[in-house]
């Protein structure tokens, strides 16, 4: 590969302003060398990165920055951004502990908007900065890059109907790859694919040209424009897509995102317009390195790999993964009970499902990036007198806790809620620990929840729920597994009963989910200085082991352990418990505080919040002092 030399040059988008097209295409080729040459080392969102590129250097070639303002929804395919905004050097510190984040994120830079990481929530940011500009009087371009996929979010639909109505002036870049993290799905993405097959620009520019000589809310962008920019406008927007049109948002023919000097040509003609417009560029995800081109699932969010073969570079793992068991144990479900139904939120791989969707394509349901969607069509589905399994990301799920509540919880309904990636997930950061969902879970009459500390209890767990009615939630991280032997067939879990895996009469750990693991450790650390410790894993978040909490009060000390906040979790539910009963034993909650936990290696994050097993036994010691 080439030593980059533009890039050098480059220290905030102003520099770009001074490059022909041509040098800003080599720009662009010279940034994919640079977010390959580090994301083969520290991981990384490559495939979209990739992808986006050439949008993001015509983009701020044209902008004034950082008064403009580009919202990046996700923010996974910002790498080319950061790389223009002053980020060279710590660039290479990608996604590490201490490094920058793999989103966009406005503590790291007065170029970045908002701390992006969720899907869909672009256009609502954009909205906002485009109704608070009006407010001000003030004249900054507001413009929002967004994916095929992320567009088909309920929170991005509900911004077009409100841009369109408000006909705020905006920019809206759909970034159309075709691709989710694995192939799009749902009617948009048809329509999209529809849009881009038309090959009847012709007429339809006609069209658009006799709509706007009727006038009408979808030419008033036009009308701001003086003639000649006018002019060329009508020579690149047609009226191809009903949808956006009807909802007042003008609307571009799909362009090459590939092709830097048509990005600028119509970007820089839509950015002078007076109200909402779609500019539909198409992308190759990973476009440039070949290995990604090939492979864009895997290259969506990747670990270290080889540049020259694309493979990964990782360490043999001893056990399967908790989402691996977790798909295993619901296949098995499926095949013994033909009323089981696995819905995801476009996130069938990252969930495990893949063997589910592939044996039972028929109850398999992938709604796209719309978790409201997804549990709200799991209480219809339980309604219907199936038995849904939402196979959710804890932080994603966060999106539809309304729907968990009313349509789930208050009907009692039998949903089974799968909560992958709880606790803290690493790399990704603050946007994407799940570290809330035993707060959510708990606070909610009607539902169950369980946090399994290791594979063979998972399997278990997600017995139960199917079998109990109502609504349950399992919790369970992101990861290897614990080694643990898997039942033949897995049992019913007695409801709120936690078990005893090490008796003592010193201080009691009552521990939840993987912490159970922490707890034994810091057992045996204590065991050292005298301190006998009994650990008890819960098992149950909601209802809680009361018998259990009655017998730990009989100690010394009793520590609960919970990987998730601390405010409204499992071990503030289990001191509500004590002091109902009168206990008057000395009681600590350790967990997360009040605050947003950083990026970095799990057992890095561990030991900062003394949530492993020195940092347990540091914190028993010093209590019994
Ligand atoms: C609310 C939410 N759900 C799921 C995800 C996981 N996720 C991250 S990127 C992505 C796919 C995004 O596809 P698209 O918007 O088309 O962008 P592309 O990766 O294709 O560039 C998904 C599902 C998320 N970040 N946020
Ligand atoms: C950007 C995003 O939300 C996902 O790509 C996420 O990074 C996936 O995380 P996992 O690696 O835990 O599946
Ligand atoms: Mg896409």
């Amino acid at each position: 590969m080439d030593v980059p030399r533009i890039l050098d040059a480059i220290n905030s988008p102003a520099d770009l302003k001074v490059l022909t097209n041509e040098e800003l295409a080599i720009l662009a080729s010279e940034i994919r060398q640079e977010i390959v040459a580090t994301t083969s080392v520290t991981g990384g969102h490559v495939a979209s990165s990739l992808g986006a590129v050439d949008i993001i250097v015509a983009l701020e070639s044209l902008l004034d920055m950082p008064r403009d303002r580009v919202v990046f929804d996700v923010g996974h395919q910002s790498y080319a951004h950061k790389l223009l905004t002053g980020r060279r050097e710590a660039f290479k510190t990608l996604r590490t502990y201490g490094g920058i984040s793999g989103f966009t994120k406005p503590t790291e830079s007065v170029y970045d908007v908002h701390f992006s990481g969720h899907a869909s929530d672009s256009l609502s940011i954009a909205t906002g900065l485009a109704k608070a500009r009006q407010l001000k009087g003030t004249h900054e371009k507001v413009v929002a890059v967004i994916g095929d996929a992320s567009l088909a979010g309920g929170m991005a639909f509900e911004a077009l109907n409100y841009m369109g109505n408000e006909q705020l002036p905006l920019v809206i870049i759909l970034n159309d790859n075709e691709m989710s993290i694995s192939r799009n799905v749902g009617a948009l993405m048809k329509h999209l694919g529809n849009i881009r097959a038309n090959n009847h620009y012709r007429e339809a520019r006609e069209s658009l040209q006799e709509a706007m000589e009727a006038g009408g809310p979808v030419t008033r962008g036009f009308l701001s424009l003086g003639k000649n920019m006018k002019e060329s406008l009508k020579q690149m927007v047609i009226p191809h897509s009903m949808l956006f049109e009807a909802l007042g948002i003008v609307c571009t023919a799909p362009i090459d995102g590939h092709n830097i000097a048509e990005l600028r040509d119509i970007l820089s003609l839509v950015l002078e317009m007076d109200g909402p417009a779609l500019v539909h560029v198409v992308t190759r995800k990973g476009e440039g390195y070949e290995p990604a081109r090939r492979d864009p699932e895997a290259f969506h969010g990747t670990g270290p790999y080889d540049i020259a073969t694309g493979n990964a570079i990782k360490k043999a793992a001893k056990h399967p993964t908790y989402t691996e068991v977790f798909g295993a144990a619901l296949a098995d479900e499926a095949a013994h009970d033909a009323d089981v139904v696995a819905i995801t939120a476009a996130m069938t791989g990252g969930t495990g499902l893949k063997t589910f969707a592939a044996e039972f394509p028929e109850r398999f349901v992938d709604v796209g990036i719309a978790e409201e969607q997804a549990v709200g069509m799991a209480a219809g589905l339980a309604a219907g007198g199936k038995k849904p399994v939402a196979a959710l990301y804890s932080t994603f799920m966060q999106r539809a806790v309304d729907q968990m509540i009313i349509d789930c919880a208050l009907p009692d309904a039998n949903v089974v809620f799968a909560l992958d990636r709880a606790g803290l997930v690493g790399d990704d950061g603050p946007t994407h620990h799940g570290v809330f969902d035993m707060v959510y879970m708990r606070m909610v009459p009607h539902m169950r929840m369980l946090a399994p500390s290791d594979e063979a209890e998972l399997a278990c767990a997600l017995h139960t729920a199917l079998a109990l009615p109502g609504p349950v939630a399992l919790r369970y991280p992101r990861g290897e597994a614990e080694g643990a032997v898997l039942p033949d067939r897995p049992e019913v879990l007695e409801v709120g009963k936690s078990r005893v895996v090490r008796a003592g009469d010193d201080v009691a750990l009552l521990a939840f989910g993987r912490m159970v693991g922490q707890a034994k450790k810091a057992a045996e650390l204590l065991t050292a200085d005298g301190i006998e410790c009994r650990v008890v894993d819960m098992r149950w978040v909601k209802p809680l082991d009361e018998e259990a909490i009655a017998e730990a009060a009989r100690t010394r000390l009793v520590v609960t352990l919970e990987e998730g906040v601390i405010s409204g979790g499992a071990g503030e539910g289990v001191l509500e418990v004590l002091a109902r009963q009168g206990a008057t034993v000395p009681a600590v909650a350790l967990g997360i505080p009040d605050q947003f936990v950083g990026q970095g290696p799990v057992s890095q994050l561990f030991a900062d919040l003394g949530l492993d097993a020195e940092g347990i036994a540091t914190t028993v010691r010093a209590r019994l002092k």
